[in-house]
């Protein structure tokens, strides 16, 4: 296919592979998703989705294949470099700093992202604009009444959505969120869907999750990971209706449900 007219995807895997030791992970994974898509990835407990993640955001170098960001091939990237391109994630297990005030904490990732050197004339200069970006990011993600609180005092669903905003803090366009509704009552789930939704949109989101009601609410498209391999991509309905996907995970994960 001849893709030199089309805009490049916001990412773009190809033949990607990982072993660890002798056990192939990632057994051979190409995948494009296009710039303001919202894409889950779902499958099975030790299918290879934090791999996966792991690997797109240069935590592990690949044993081969290649991931692309916009169209620039991240080979050789550290995180932070990847990062500074417009990729963001957020982990499965909650990152913040619990004492530092929830204003601190997306402030403090604000600053990292855009690479500000701890200078003092450089924060001087910086300042009021920093605080008004990290007010800005507390009201979008609805926590500006817990400003000035200690982040290891919130609720665990706050927290979470604290997570979201230093992911998104430094305006990267493609946010990768790992299990973000993991643990959560049915309303604090409906709570942090309707923030990501907000969050990303005309953004990229790239996320991991096993509550089928978030994947089947929120992505435009799904991908299904089964040892390693993708055995399906596409739209919500046409994965469910999928026998394949249906045999190898889904109506196990849908029973779960109920
Ligand atoms: N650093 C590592 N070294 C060796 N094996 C690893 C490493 N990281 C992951 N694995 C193995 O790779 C496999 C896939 O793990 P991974 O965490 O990517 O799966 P997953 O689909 O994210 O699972 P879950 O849904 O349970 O989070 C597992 O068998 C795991 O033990």
């Amino acid at each position: 296919m001849n893709r030199s007219s089309a805009p490049a995807p916001a990412l773009d895997i190809s033949g990607l592979k990982k072993s660890f030791g002798k056990a192939e992970i990632i057994r051979g994974i190409d995948l494009s998703i296009e710039k303001g898509e919202r894409h889950a990835v779902i499958g099975p407990n030790g299918a290879g989705k934090s791999t996966l993640f792991n690997l797109i955001t240069a935590r592990f170098p690949p044993t081969s294949g290649t991931v692309s960001l916009h169209g620039q091939d991240l080979a050789g990237l550290a995180p932070f470099q990847i990062n500074r391109m417009g990729l963001s994630r957020s982990f499965q297990i909650t990152n913040i700093f619990p004492a530092m005030t929830v204003f601190e904490n997306v402030r403090c990732s604000l600053l990292w992202s855009k690479g500000y050197k701890y200078s003092f004339w450089h924060m001087v200069a910086r300042s009021r604009d920093l605080t008004e970006a990290a007010d800005a990011i507390l009201e979008q993600i609805n926590l500006t009444n817990r400003r000035d609180l200690p982040a290891g005092v919130l609720s665990y669903a706050e927290q979470r959505a604290l997570e979201i905003g230093i992911t998104i803090a430094g305006g990267a366009d493609v946010i990768m969120l790992d299990e973000p509704t993991a643990g959560m009552s049915h309303s604090e789930t409906d709570y942090i869907v309707d923030l990501i939704r907000k969050v990303t949109v005309n953004k990229t989101l790239v996320m991991v999750e096993h509550d089928m009601g978030v994947v089947f609410g929120l992505a435009d498209r799904i991908s299904v990971l089964v040892y390693g391999e993708i055995i399906a991509t596409g739209k919500p309905e046409e994965v469910r209706g999928n026998p394949k996907v249906q045999e190898a995970y889904l109506g196990a994960a849908l029973e779960a449900e109920h």
